[in-house]
Formats: C-alpha cells, sequence, structure tokens
C-alpha cells in the first residue's frame, strides 16, 4: 500500500455508496485518489470511545491474523458535518462480498452444512488469536463476519471478524451491561447476564455455536430435544460443546478448531453463492481492493 493511501485527507475523499448500516453508524465506500477503494466506518462523536477502541483492536491484530478485518488508516478522523454534527471515521479494508448475513440472505436463510463448517473454520481461526491475546468480540453475529475472495491454496473465500466496537480488551471494562446483542438475546452467553457478569472468550463461543444453528436454518431459540432432533449428529455435537451452561466448561476455539465438523474438506462456498453489496456491482464502481 503506497504511504498516500496510508495518511489520508478524510475529507476529500468521494463517497461512492454505502455498504451497510449499524445501530450506532454507518459504513460507507469511499475511494482514494490513486484507486483504492475503502470502507469508511462513521459514527456520531459520542461513540468515538468504541470506535477509537476498534481501530486499537484492528492494528493488534494487523500482521498477526488473517481472519481479522485489516485497517487501512492509523487514527480516527474527526469532521463537522453541516448543522454542527460532529462526526467520527476510521478506514478499513472492503469486504467484497458483504457479511456472512448477506450470504444466508442470498441463500434463503440456510446454508448447506459442509459450507457452514468451512465458515465455522475460519472464523474459530480468528477466534483462536483474538482469544490468545485475552481480548473477547462480544458481539459475534453472521453480520459482523465479513466475506473476502482469496486465491489461495485454491480457496474462494475468507472470512474475517469485524466491528469490535463492544469488544473486551485485556484488562480493559466490561461492556455496558444490556449493551450486548439488544434484539438478539439467543446469542448471550447466560453468564454473561445477570449479577455475576462474566465475561470471557466463552461468550463468543456461546454465540458461535448460536450462529451455526442460524446458518444451518434452525431455530436459534430452539430447545437442546428440538436441536439434537433437527441437526446432524456431527452439527448437533460441535453446538452441544459450544453451549455447556457452564462457561468453564465450553469448549475453547482451539478445541473447537480440531472438531470433525469444522474440518469438512469440501464446504467451500461457490462464487454464485457469494453475495456482492449494490454498491460493488460490475460497472458502478471502478477501482482496486486494498
Ligand atoms: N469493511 C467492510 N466492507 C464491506 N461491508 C462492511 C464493512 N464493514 C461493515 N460492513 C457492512 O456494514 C454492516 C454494519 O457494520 P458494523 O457492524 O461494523 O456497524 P456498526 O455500526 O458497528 O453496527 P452495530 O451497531 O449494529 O454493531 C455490516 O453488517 C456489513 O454488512
Amino acid at each position: 500500500m503506497s504511504s498516500s493511501s496510508w495518511m489520508l485527507d478524510a475529507t476529500t475523499l468521494p463517497k461512492l455508496g454505502c455498504l451497510g448500516q449499524g445501530h450506532h453508524g454507518y459504513i460507507s465506500l469511499v475511494k482514494t485518489p490513486d484507486g483504492l477503494l475503502m470502507a469508511k466506518k462513521t459514527s456520531y462523536r459520542k461513540y468515538s470511545d468504541d470506535l477509537e477502541k476498534e481501530l486499537r483492536i484492528l492494528h493488534h491484530f494487523n500482521s498477526i491474523n488473517f481472519n481479522i478485518v485489516r485497517p487501512t488508516s492509523p487514527i480516527i478522523y474527526y469532521e463537522t458535518m453541516p448543522v454542527n454534527v460532529k462526526i467520527c471515521s476510521i478506514y478499513m479494508e472492503i469486504a467484497p462480498h458483504g457479511s456472512l448475513e448477506d450470504m444466508m440472505t442470498k441463500a434463503g436463510g440456510r446454508l448447506p452444512e459442509n459450507v457452514v463448517g468451512y465458515c465455522t473454520l475460519l472464523i474459530l481461526e480468528g477466534l483462536k488469536d483474538l482469544h490468545k491475546d485475552g481480548y473477547v468480540h462480544c458481539d459475534l453475529m453472521p453480520e459482523n463476519i465479513l466475506i473476502f475472495p482469496t486465491y489461495t491454496h485454491g480457496e474462494l473465500c475468507e472470512l474475517k471478524l469485524a466491528d469490535f466496537g463492544l469488544a473486551k480488551e485485556p484488562n480493559g471494562p466490561n461492556p455496558l451491561d444490556g449493551s450486548l446483542f439488544q434484539g438478539n438475546p439467543e446469542y448471550l452467553a447466560p453468564e454473561a447476564v445477570g449479577p455475576r457478569r462474566i465475561i470471557s472468550s466463552a461468550v463468543d463461543i456461546w454465540s458461535l455455536g448460536v450462529m451455526v444453528i442460524e446458518m444451518l436454518g434452525a431455530n436459534v431459540g430452539g430447545r437442546n430435544d428440538y436441536l439434537s432432533a433437527t441437526l446432524s449428529p456431527m452439527a448437533w455435537d460441535f453446538v452441544r460443546k459450544c453451549k455447556v451452561r457452564d462457561w468453564e466448561d465450553r469448549a475453547t476455539a482451539e478445541e473447537l478448531l480440531s472438531h470433525p465438523f469444522a474440518n469438512q474438506s469440501i464446504g467451500i462456498p461457490p462464487l454464485e453463492m457469494l453475495p456482492v453489496p449494490h454498491c460493488l456491482t460490475d460497472g458502478v464502481v471502478q477501482g482496486r481492493f486494498f
């Protein structure tokens, strides 16, 4: 990457489209003068602490882990918009195939089991390093897993963890009470609510189990008897290990990496299964990816 794209004159970059919308802001597609396409994540300035933390985490893992989205600028940028609206932004590489949620929507709400196994393996690769360094994502859901093309080892796509706004840093404060999985309570590990409120890497493993259920098209609120009857024995065994109620007995990312469910060899999603955000469809935007 050239030094000109690393230090941006953020205010002059044209906004070419919208890549996504979150609860605290939006993600837009921008292009640098030398033709590099990037994702710009913007929120109101009152959320700047979360955005600064997200950028810190992205930088921490920039050269360590390829399954965590990469930042494309070193600092957070502050701007004042018309009518004195104060915003802040960070820049990162663009996911040309959107999010896992987009892929599920495109597939009609259910992915083939071997594709889910492959996606799970890539997510576990990201979680393993995150947890090894003492971080907890705390917001693991399909919309926060981004899809990238890759042509290494004959693979077609690569998944990366994104959206670290609620993440817990080593020795950092817990996310605010009530901030996790608003509207998606099934994703929240039981020990992360109530008076004890334990936030550890096991919280992400619980969410991963729920995500696997969702990707397989089953009911995420379903009880164990329903899940054991609905999922394949291998998928159910994986989910069961993620959803152990006692967080200290829950499997770790490292352990789950060797589970047969995450090692199905023929689950690489075919090209036609990969979504493409509207603003990136052919002919609309020309440019290079990071
Ligand atoms: N780097 C990226 N490339 C392409 N699309 C992206 C990128 N980052 C985010 N998006 C899209 O934008 C959506 C929202 O992003 P993100 O979750 O980071 O925003 P947020 O404001 O933190 O959301 P929330 O408040 O709901 O957690 C994602 O689900 C994805 O569809």
